[in-house]
């Protein structure tokens, strides 16, 4: 199966807050991302702004020729943007002001009424969804039953600590289950050139999200080379 593999620009936009100016634009990374071959553009538009602003996700959603995945928490808030917005995908992650990324993955048991509201909507707007969780059989489970048409793997506790087995072992038997459960697989968070492999490697993967390591590596060789790199880096760990 191919594997899509989708951008995540928001680290384009930490550099422009970093001035307040008007340069990287989003639009502007985003396209040469596609000419580069991403499937996808992600985009995480978070409650305290950080990065993405409202502004860059309304420019995304007229510019983009590829699917945009708007990552958001949850909240009424985002619900409306995103509906507003209407992007191909939301992936609902969780959110916490003071995190300098993203922790862990969603508690699907924590806010059920909030999260199935929100979930309600969306679908209700013809909008796929996809949940950010941990590689844990009983939040698969629960996304299952919440009838969501796929999850994102959290990579991230296999990317800090490469060296433990039993986190790329927690991936690919949580893809296989989620597969099962019917649920079409994603992953990402953390991910670099030097760790993709095994994860690109996982059958059931169908999609990758990857930011921070693309725009840190255009950083010395170019956006356009950079996600090429890692696009090869995928093909070359896909099973045939
Ligand atoms: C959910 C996830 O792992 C990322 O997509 C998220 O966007 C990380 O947040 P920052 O991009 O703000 O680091
Ligand atoms: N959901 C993961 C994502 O979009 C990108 O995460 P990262 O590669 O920036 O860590």
């Amino acid at each position: 199966m191919y594997q899509r593999l989708y951008i995540n620009i928001d680290h384009v936009a930490t550099l422009r807050q970093a001035r307040r100016a008007s340069y990287p634009d989003p639009v502007a990374a985003a396209r040469i991302c596609e000419d580069a071959g991403a499937d996808g553009i992600t985009v995480h538009l978070r409650e305290d702004r950080r990065h993405i602003q409202d502004a860059d996700v309304e420019a995304l959603a007229t510019s983009l020729r590829t699917p945009m995945n708007l990552e958001m928490a949850a909240t009424p808030e985002m619900t409306l943007i995103a509906l507003r917005i209407k992007p191909k995908q939301v992936t609902l992650v969780p959110e916490r002001r003071a995190e300098i990324t993203t922790e862990g993955g969603l508690d699907l048991f924590a806010d059920p009424t909030r999260l199935m509201t929100c979930l309600e909507n969306l679908h209700a707007a013809g909008i796929r969804t996809s949940l950010f969780i941990d590689p844990d059989l009983r939040q698969i489970a629960r996304a299952a039953d919440l009838k969501v048409p796929a999850i994102e793997l959290h990579t991230g506790r296999y990317c800090h600590h490469p060296e433990v087995p039993a986190h790329l072992a927690a991936l690919r038997q949580a893809a296989v289950e989620a597969k099962g459960l019917g649920l079409a697989v994603h992953a990402g968070h953390g991910l670099t050139l030097e760790n993709v492999g095994p994860v690109a490697a996982i059958p059931e993967c169908e999609e990758l999200n990857i930011g921070h390591a693309i725009v840190s590596h255009a950083v010395f060789v170019g956006l356009d080379a950079a996600v090429r790199a890692m696009r090869a880096a995928m093909d070359a760990a896909r099973p045939r």
